[in-house]
């Protein structure tokens, strides 16, 4: 097991190719990055309406010179063809597997189709980097999850824990998984995996329970709603900030021998608790009452009730209880997260706050 210290990395005028740069980590990653002096191109899926509103203000800011540094290009990780087009074109140092279908719930009602994308998606984007010789070359990171461990084998979870998927979607990315361990054993590629427990942001998708709680924790106080209706709230997650995983998927690639990294924060917190600290920022303090689909929590000052329960968002098998021991990638690429969960709720309650005050639809 290598050993190595990140190397001070020479990065101005680097190629990247990121998939899924309109999504939370493709954003963060972009900006990291042409920060860093790379030249960033994106793949993007054709969409009737706009998807780019994450990595707008990249193409719109003079300032950071953001617009001649990345380029987008339409593709998709079912479509071969394009795929060694773009990298043929492309020519990237460093890749990013950031695409993905990558909500848990869906991913049942869309097993194939995110076996398709997560699983084979893969396969592609690796074979195609083989068809275009660059297979010797490329650094390449994989977008693994936490989502592996599932109904979990032991507590906490780390590099050599058995995975044990609970959904279409944490087996798809176990496909990703291994055949990216099986690139780098069999070609020798420079292939990386960080599994990545959840990770949030301002920036996280609108359906994800730590977002869809800020955002109702915002119109509530904007009087703009009256309640969120949620599922499991004893769910519990290692929740940390995007922004801080984006930095570790950098420094993976800087790495002389490529490897599998468990990204986490070491603490684990149920989704009742992130509900409680999320009304915390709009100083409303939340009490329990009932049980199952009967759960309410209630304002204890007012008395209304601010949170219901319903099957509707249950699993249909759920996952309990993640929590990922990070000592692996602390020790070798020197990381350690640096922001708190308090400090991220506070981050996205106000931001859904601002965004709600200028745009109540929103
Ligand atoms: C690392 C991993 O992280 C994410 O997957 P996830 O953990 O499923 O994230 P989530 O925010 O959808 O659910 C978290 C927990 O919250 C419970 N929960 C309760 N009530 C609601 C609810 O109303 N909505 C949702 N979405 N979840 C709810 C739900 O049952 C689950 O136990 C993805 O980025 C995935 O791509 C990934 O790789």
């Amino acid at each position: 097991m290598s050993e190595a210290k990140p190397k001070k990395a020479k990065t101005e005028g680097r190629v990247a190719l990121i998939t899924g740069i309109t999504g939370q980590d493709g954003s963060y990653l972009a900006e990291l990055l042409i920060e860093k002096g790379y030249k960033v191109h994106g793949i993007i899926r054709r969409s009737s309406s706009f998807n780019t509103g994450r990595i707008e203000h990249l193409f719109a800011n003079p300032l950071t010179h953001a617009q001649k540094n990345m380029v987008l290009h339409y593709g998709d990780l079912t479509d071969s063809t394009c795929l060694i087009k773009i990298i043929t074109e492309v020519k990237p140092d460093e890749v990013y597997n950031l695409g993905a279908m990558s909500h848990v719930k869906v991913s049942f009602d869309m097993a194939e189709y995110t076996g398709n994308v997560d699983g084979l998606g893969t396969l592609r984007l690796l074979d195609a980097l083989r068809t275009a010789g660059l297979g010797d070359t490329v650094r390449f990171y994989q977008a693994s999850t936490s989502e592996l461990y599932g109904k979990v084998h032991e507590i906490p979870q780390t590099e050599t824990t058995p995975f044990h998927p609970r959904s279409p979607y944490g087996v798809a990315k176990m496909y990703g998984y291994w055949i990216v361990v099986n690139y780098r054993e069999a070609y020798g590629m420079h292939c990386n995996n960080g599994i990545l427990f959840n990770h949030e942001s301002p920036r996280r998708g609108e359906t994800f329970v730590t977002r869809k709680i800020t955002r109702a924790v915002a119109k509530i106080s904007l009087g703009l709603q009256e309640e969120v209706v949620l599922g499991n709230l004893d769910a519990k997650r290692d929740w940390g900030h995007a922004r801080d995983y984006v930095e570790m998927m950098w420094l993976m690639l800087q790495q002389d021998t490529p490897d599998d990294y468990v990204i986490a924060t070491n603490e684990a917190h149920s989704v009742r608790e992130f509900v409680e600290l999320a009304f915390g920022e709009i100083g409303v303090t939340i009490v329990w009452e009932g049980e199952g689909v009967n759960e309410v929590g209630k304002d204890k000052e007012t008395g209304k009730v601010r949170v219901r329960v319903s099957e509707k968002f249950y699993r249909p098998a759920e996952v309990d209880f993640l929590l990922g021991n990070p000592e692996k990638a602390e020790r070798q690429l020197g990381w350690k997260p640096k922001i708190s969960l308090n400090d991220l709720v506070k981050e996205m309650v106000k931001a859904d706050i601002d965004l709600m005050s200028h745009n109540p639809r929103a």
